[in-house]
Parts: C-alpha cells; sequence; structure tokens
C-alpha cells in the first residue's frame, strides 16, 4: 500500500492543460485567469479630487491669500474648470478632473463659505493634498492583475475600471459525478426501512461549484454491466471522472473490475490513511483521469479535499497554497499504521494561535460530524502519540 505522499506525488504527475476561452467578465469569477490585465490608460486617468471642497494654486497660500472667490462650482464628470487668478477659487466635487490651474483642495470641513467667497479656517496646507495624482496607481500598459490567478472581486473590478468586457481564462475540465449502490435513494424519494438517501454526490458537487467548477451528475446501481456501460460512456464525454462508493471488497462492489475492463490504467488502488484506505485512483488511454472515492461520506470528502481540489489547483496553473498549520488542543493517540485525517474545529486564541479541537465523530459514515468540524488535521504516520500543543497540517474545508 502506497502513502499519502506518494498518493499525492502519482496524481500531480497527471496534470493537463485544457486550453482557455474567453467568458464576459462578469461570469467570471472564480475561474482562473490566463492573460494579464492591462490598464488602458493611466489610473487614476487624471489628477482626481478626494475631497468635497475648493480647488486652488498652492502659490495662493505663499502669497498669503486665505480668501478666494469662487469663480464656479466643478462636479465630478465635468470639464475642468481653471483660474485666472491666484485669489480665485473652484468648489469642486470628489471624483471630478482637475484643471492644470489647480493643485490644492481645501475640504469643506476647513472653510468659511459665504458671499462668494471661500475663507480658510487653517493655516497648516500641504501642495497636493487631497488630490489622487493621476497614473499614481498604475501607468497605462501596466499590467494590474496577472495571468494565473484566481479571478477575485478585486479582479472583476479592475477588468471593469480598465474596460475589458471580456476576459481569458483557463478552461475548466469537464467533470461527472458517479454515485453508486443499490441502498441510495434520491432526496425526493423516500427510502424503505433498508435504504439511505444519496448525499456524497451532493457534497462533491457543493465543493467542486465553491471552487467555481461545474459537474454533472449520475447514480448506477450495484449492476456490473450497466456500471460499465455508464462509465464506458462518460469516458468519451468528460475529462475527469469522480466516483463515490463501489470500490472496496464487497461482493457488489464493481467499480475497480469496470475500470480495469474498460481500459482505465490503475495507477493506484489504497492508500496508508484513514479515513480513505480504499481510494483507486487511475487514467485512462484517452487522458481521462478517474478518481474513484471510498463511498463512507467522511472518506469521500476527505479524498476531494486532499487530492482532487490539490490537482485541481495545480492543473489550471494556480500558485501552490502554503500549508496552514494549527496546534492540537489535546493529547491525541491513534495506532493503526495509517496517516489519520483528525477532523477539528479551529479557532483562533486571543494570542494569534490558531487551535485545533479535535471532534472525532463515530467514523467515516458519520458525515454528521463534518457540519461541526470545519478542517482535518494532518497527523504523521510513523507516530501514534499527538501530544496537546505539537503543531500539524491542517486541511480547511
Ligand atoms: N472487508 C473490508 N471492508 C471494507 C473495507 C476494507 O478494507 N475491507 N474498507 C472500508 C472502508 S475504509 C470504506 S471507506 C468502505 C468503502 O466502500 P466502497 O467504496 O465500496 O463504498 P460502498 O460499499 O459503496 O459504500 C460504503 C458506505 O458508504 C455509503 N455511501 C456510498 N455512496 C454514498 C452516497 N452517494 N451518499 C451517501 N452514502 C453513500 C454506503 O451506503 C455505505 O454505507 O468500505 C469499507 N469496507
Ligand atoms: O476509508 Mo474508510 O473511510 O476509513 O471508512
Ligand atoms: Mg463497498
Amino acid at each position: 500500500m502506497i502513502t499519502v505522499e506518494e498518493a499525492e506525488q502519482i496524481i500531480l504527475a497527471q496534470l493537463k492543460d485544457y486550453g482557455t476561452g474567453t467568458v464576459p467578465f462578469e461570469q467570471a469569477l472564480g475561474r482562473v485567469l490566463a492573460e494579464d490585465i492591462k490598464a488602458d490608460r493611466d489610473l487614476p486617468p487624471f489628477n482626481r479630487v478626494t475631497m468635497d471642497g475648493i480647488a486652488i494654486a498652492y502659490k495662493a497660500i505663499e502669497q498669503g491669500i486665505s480668501t478666494f472667490n469662487i469663480k464656479a462650482t466643478q462636479a465630478a464628470g465635468e470639464e475642468p474648470i481653471g483660474i485666472d487668478n491666484t485669489n480665485e477659487c473652484i468648489e469642486i466635487m470628489t471624483g471630478a478632473a482637475l484643471s492644470s490651474t489647480l493643485d490644492t483642495i481645501i475640504r469643506y470641513e476647513d472653510l468659511e463659505i459665504k458671499d462668494g467667497t471661500a475663507k480658510l479656517l487653517i493655516t497648516d496646507i500641504k501642495q497636493g493634498q487631497n488630490i489622487h495624482q493621476k497614473g499614481k496607481d498604475k501607468m497605462q500598459v501596466d499590467t494590474v492583475a496577472a495571468a494565473n490567478q484566481l479571478i477575485t472581486p478585486a479582479i472583476i473590478s479592475l477588468a471593469a475600471s480598465v474596460g475589458k468586457a471580456r476576459l481569458m481564462v483557463k478552461k475548466q475540465p469537464r467533470v461527472i459525478i458517479i454515485s453508486s449502490g443499490d441502498e441510495l435513494v434520491d432526496v425526493a424519494d423516500t427510502p424503505s426501512d433498508y435504504q439511505i438517501r444519496r448525499s456524497n454526490n451532493y457534497t462533491i458537487k457543493a465543493v467542486l461549484s465553491q471552487h467555481g467548477l461545474d459537474a454533472d451528475m449520475l447514480h448506477i446501481p450495484d449492476d456490473p454491466e450497466i456500471t460499465k456501460q455508464q462509465i464506458q460512456t462518460c469516458l468519451q464525454k468528460y475529462d475527469v471522472i469522480l466516483l463515490s462508493g463501489g470500490i472496496s471488497m464487497g461482493k457488489f462492489d464493481y467499480v475497480p473490475q469496470a475500470l480495469e475492463d474498460l481500459q482505465v490504467k490503475k495507477l493506484f488502488h489504497k492508500v496508508k490513511q484513514r479515513p480513505g484506505k480504499p481510494f483507486w485512483f487511475g487514467r485512462h488511454n484517452n487522458g481521462v483521469l478517474v478518481f474513484a472515492f471510498p463511498g463512507n461520506p467522511v472518506a469521500t470528502f476527505m479524498c476531494l479535499h486532499r487530492y482532487f481540489l490539490l490537482w485541481l489547483n495545480e492543473t489550471l496553473g494556480l500558485p501552490s497554497k502554503p500549508p496552514i498549520y494549527a496546534q492540537l488542543a489535546e493529547d491525541f493517540t491513534f495506532t493503526p499504521q495509517l496517516k489519520y485525517f483528525l477532523q477539528v474545529k479551529l479557532t483562533f486564541t486571543k494570542q494569534g494561535v490558531l487551535l485545533a479541537q479535535s471532534i472525532e465523530g463515530n467514523g467515516s459514515g458519520d458525515f454528521a460530524n463534518l457540519a461541526d468540524t470545519d478542517a482535518f488535521m494532518e497527523l504523521p504516520l510513523e507516530r501514534n502519540e499527538f501530544k496537546q500543543g505539537e503543531v500539524f497540517p491542517v486541511i480547511k474545508f
């Protein structure tokens, strides 16, 4: 049986470029940017007033002038209005473009405005104050957002401001989620006393959608022929198949045999880990990758986060995420020769330390426990005793 690290390496050796395409920028949230976004003009594009008040030429202050004739009022979006004499000012609003004859803004709070004049109530005035200088943030053709990063709301905002109505993004793999098992009925159906509703497929879909990835869903019964037929169809239509269930040692666990019959090369089956020991991974000649997760809900959930999301991140060319470490809140013992992914609840202490409280639940079938936790703590395989205060990596979900 291979280790978690070996499984990770095998999976990360299967990265694939799915190409690029363009989407309207408003629909690009959560996708991966595949081009540099450049400023179409300076940012800001003009000397932008940052306070409502008056605009003056600083020279007036040097000349000892403290009362100004208001020549005009300029709103944001209006053509700049200049002055002819240093004893003049323009009443001006935040966001307005400043005329080249003006270089200093005094706020209304620091003025007394009466009978068409503005009198200064302060003496400490700096040349250039309350002005966001043209080109201060970025110059024309500067890159405002570099390729190979996740498109966040801030990047949507930048795209809008530089007039990029469409963005080039990385194409995502086409994904199908296949659940299996005769004991599983759909959400809308009423299970018999010996059935349950299927949930893993919805969990996977929800996690993927949190990561900006859409996926189709399919359920197959425990029938070897149907299992084979259905997977065969999916091998033609998708880039990645995420299976849940049917991969262990049960008499009706038909998935590994079906995959083998369909020429999906097994790259590994079983990993030294709990949960998720029976995890199966392989690749078809045509490049389709198959992640077959163990059916127990916590096992599916852990493997999805630990392996598939990692692969997705790398395959889309995103920078590797630095690991997050937390401190174990109490002693913990785990004796099997498996790497244990302990379910924990994370909190920050007053000292700013990330603390992991173990919330063990009742094994990998206890999906109710997932709602009470927010991370897996990855405990080293080589050890059995873990002490309060020790620090280990965590996978937040
Ligand atoms: N003799 C052995 N038996 C088992 C072993 C083993 O090493 N030797 N491993 C156990 C472990 S660990 C796991 S995990 C499971 C994995 O089993 P399968 O991948 O074959 O999954 P199933 O048998 O189909 O189902 C297991 C369990 O999960 C429930 N399930 C499955 N799919 C869903 C779904 N979509 N939504 C909700 N629940 C689902 C299913 O009803 C079963 O209760 O094998 C152990 N056995
Ligand atoms: O992988 Mo199993 O999840 O330990 O129950
Ligand atoms: Mg089974």
